[in-house]
């Protein structure tokens, strides 16, 4: 397997722009990022201090969300969200120019919250056409959008492999969009009750990305109960040869965080 750091959720005991290097130091080549700025399209100073950053540290980025408004406030997404789409897909440029500049071609794609007060058809239709926008410029770069099932409070509709299956098919029936995939977050699963063992044989050629913490706790691998091992080398046997990103919230300091994996394991192989 070939593992990431999320740097939004690990080393956030530093400021942003040092994370790539702290990974680096940890023993990793490749990181992944939530949208790293405030806004959907931030100054161009500060897109390009954060690419400065991935390449002094010399790791390579394999993974960044879109923008997906204030997710501090509880937002989880601006792609079903109508009166946002706009901005959504000022973003979709910007991140497929950041893609062509550090090679990352993989790129999650928030659904968002269910808004009560609007029509369900009309969100799960602005959804297919903001997902349809981002797969084609992604594709110009030869990249993937990823969607995926969501835990916690917020009424994100998606909480299933089942759910996020559905979108993209609807995607491919209805846009012929073949560039989207499958994020199989084995934390958000295993806490909305998926059964993951059976999710990765049914749904492993759908699968895009990767990314673990160990439930409950959403911390490191070895802190619950999972089971992370037998998903792993299900996903090896089914053939995935994707990322693996560790999106955990670290127990203790992030740097002391990566005993559970050795650290010729933690390069890129
Ligand atoms: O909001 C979360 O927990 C995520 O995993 C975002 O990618």
């Amino acid at each position: 397997m070939r593992y990431d750091v999320n740097c939004s959720i690990l080393f956030t005991e530093l400021p942003l722009l040092e994370r790539p290097a702290a990974a680096k130091a940890a023993g990793f080549d490749a990181v992944e990022f939530w949208w790293p700025f405030a806004e959907a399209v931030p100054p161009a100073s500060e897109v390009d201090a954060f690419l400065d950053a991935l390449g002094d540290a010399g790791v390579q980025l394999v993974g960044l969300n879109f923008f997906a408004g204030d997710m501090p406030g509880g937002d989880r997404g601006l792609v079903s969200w109508p009166s946002r789409s706009a901005e959504f897909r000022d973003n979709v440029e910007l991140v497929t120019g950041i893609g062509a500049a550090t090679g990352c071609r993989s790129f999650n794609a928030l659904y968002g919250n269910r808004i009560a007060y609007i029509d369900r058809e009309v969100q799960e239709e602005t959804a297919v056409a903001n997902l349809a926008f981002a797969a084609a410029a992604i594709d110009r770069i030869g990249g993937t959008v990823l969607v995926e099932a969501v835990s916690g409070p917020h009424p994100y509709p998606l909480r299933t492999a089942a759910d996020v299956v559905s979108v993209l098919d609807r995607v491919r029936a209805e846009r012929g969009s073949g560039n989207l995939a499958f994020l199989a977050d084995l934390y958000h699963l295993t806490v909305n009750g998926d059964d993951v063992a059976k999710v990765l044989e049914e749904h492993a050629e759908r699968i895009g990305h990767v990314q673990i913490a160990d439930a409950p706790g959403r911390h490191e691998p070895g802190t619950g109960d999972i089971g992370l091992d037998g998903h792993l080398s299900r996903l090896d046997q089914a053939g995935y040869q994707g990322w693996v990103g560790l999106e955990y919230v670290p127990s203790g300091p992030s740097a002391l965080s990566f005993d559970w994996l050795p650290r010729d394991l933690r390069r890129e192989h």
